[in-house]
């Protein structure tokens, strides 16, 4: 087995000669999903102005101390204070209150805020519910039926993030959460590493694409979805081009038309040993191609083309194979172009069910496709029960799989009840805020 490359070694050769993408600054939602490269400091304390966290009315704690349901401290109104309003604010003198809003700021001289709930709403009964209409208690008093300790229910001003602090450290992953806080902090902008554009160019002249009835020997391109919508799911704003027939000129000038539009290309198909394997002939010089102690997913290219020297990867065209492959090899890749921490998806341990005993090619690490299920509670390891047959044109079984179970080259069997490494495939495999 002397003239197979590992699947460790192959996948180490791509990421070494990849280097992460240049950061450029995107609008906030186009920079969704990518990794900062910035550390973004907090250039004005947020929130900006000390505000009331309740509907209710700013006060002096002092005044309100002895408030009680049967004597409530009655306390003069003197205006009010509502989120965005522009109008300046009385200063709070001894025996006032200020209706607020929740969000609204608080008046100088005010040092806690008694919700609505705590008083009677100006109406002179007894608690309300809720804030009366400004015309029912027009100057009217409100009564305070519970005491607020100095500092209830005030926000302070930079009490979430104070000035000049670090907000968010380059290699953060941007989610809901960071693009929320870099939106807070008024930057409409962030310096991150972009999606990669990805190119995915299916080859054979059997194919033909899906709502094309085939004729004799066709079949429809498959791998091109499979591979382009992979690439969307790590991340990557992906594009299918139309398939080529097996032609070294046609592929050249495929990828001569796309290399400018993209930071890697994949080709399927075409990379074994038949008489037509147009990606290897068309490629011979700039690629390099390999036979991989992996099964599926043997033959490989992988090479930087054109005058950009822009990865490429060849996978094989069986459909299994090529995802199998997309998933080992280019999904690390995209994820180390758009400046990932992490590139590969997290593997578990899980133990194996099933009815005989696999087996697997001696030398071989193989990827036979599964159905995993995670720990019970209180158990150390989840279950893993393949999902059809190990040949590499089995589509249908891939569709019910959602896992992939990896046999060590050192295996020829694996027994029910073995404990394996299993490579889950659920999801975007998005972490996000993690800097580390
Ligand atoms: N004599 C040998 N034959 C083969 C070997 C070998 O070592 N010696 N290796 C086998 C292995 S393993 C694989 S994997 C395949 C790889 O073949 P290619 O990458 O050259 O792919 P093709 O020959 O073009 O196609 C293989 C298979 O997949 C179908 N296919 C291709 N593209 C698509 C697509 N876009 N959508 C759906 N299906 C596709 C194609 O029709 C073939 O059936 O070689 C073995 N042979
Ligand atoms: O190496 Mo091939 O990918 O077994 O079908």
């Amino acid at each position: 087995m002397s003239d197979l490359w590992s699947v460790d070694d192959h996948l180490a050769d791509i990421l070494r000669a990849l280097r992460p993408l240049d950061p450029i600054a995107l609008p906030l939602l186009d920079a969704d999903g990518c990794v900062l490269t910035e550390d973004v400091t907090v250039p004005a304390a947020l929130p900006p102005f000390d505000n009331s966290s309740m509907d209710g009315y700013a006060v002096r704690a002092a005044d309100v101390a002895a408030a009680t349901g049967e004597r409530p401290v009655r306390l003069a109104v003197v205006g009010e204070s509502a989120a965005g309003g522009v109008d300046e604010l009385p200063v709070l003198r001894p025996g006032q209150a200020l209706r607020i809003m929740t969000g609204a700021p608080l008046p100088a001289g005010a040092d806690a805020v008694v919700p609505v709930e705590w008083t009677d709403g100006g109406l002179g009964g007894g608690p309300v519910a809720a804030m009366p209409a400004a015309d029912l208690r027009e100057g009217a008093p409100v009564r305070v039926h519970r005491p607020a300790a100095p500092g209830a229910h005030i926000r302070r001003r930079g009490s979430d993030a104070a000035a000049g602090t670090l907000a968010l450290a380059a290699g953060t992953v941007l989610g809901p959460a960071q693009l929320g806080l870099l939106a807070a902090l008024g930057r409409a902008r962030v310096e991150v590493r972009p999606r990669p554009r990805v190119v995915v160019l299916s080859t054979g002249s059997e194919l033909v694409p899906p709502g094309t009835p085939l004729g004799p020997g066709q079949i429809h391109d498959s791998n091109g979805f499979t591979l382009t919508a992979a690439a969307r799911a790590a991340g990557a704003v992906a594009y299918r081009a139309a398939t080529v027939a097996d032609e070294p000129e046609r592929l050249r000038a495929a990828l001569e038309d796309q290399l400018s539009r993209a930071d890697l290309v994949i080709t399927s198909g075409g990379v074994s040993v038949g008489a037509y394997d147009v990606v290897k002939e068309a490629l011979r010089g700039s690629v390099e191609f390999r036979r991989l102690a992996m099964q599926p997913g043997k033959p490989q290219g992988f090479g930087l083309v054109g005058r950009q020297r822009v990865p490429l990867l060849a996978l094989p065209g069986n459909p299994v194979s090529s995802y199998v492959s997309f998933e080992l090899f280019v999904r690390p890749a995209l994820r180390a172009l758009a400046g990932h921490p992490q590139v590969a998806r997290p593997r578990v341990r899980a133990r194996l069910v099933c009815d005989a005993p696999l087996t697997s090619p001696a030398g071989r690490r193989q990827y036979l496709r599964g159905a995993y299920t995670p720990p019970a509670p209180g158990e150390r390891l989840g279950t893993v029960r393949p999902v059809g047959g190990a040949s590499s044109h089995l589509l249908a079984a891939l569709a019910r799989a959602d896992a992939l179970i990896e046999i060590p080259e050192a295996a020829t069997t694996a027994e029910a009840g073995a404990e394996l490494t299993v490579v889950p495939l659920g999801g975007g495999g998005q972490e996000y805020g993690s800097s580390s």
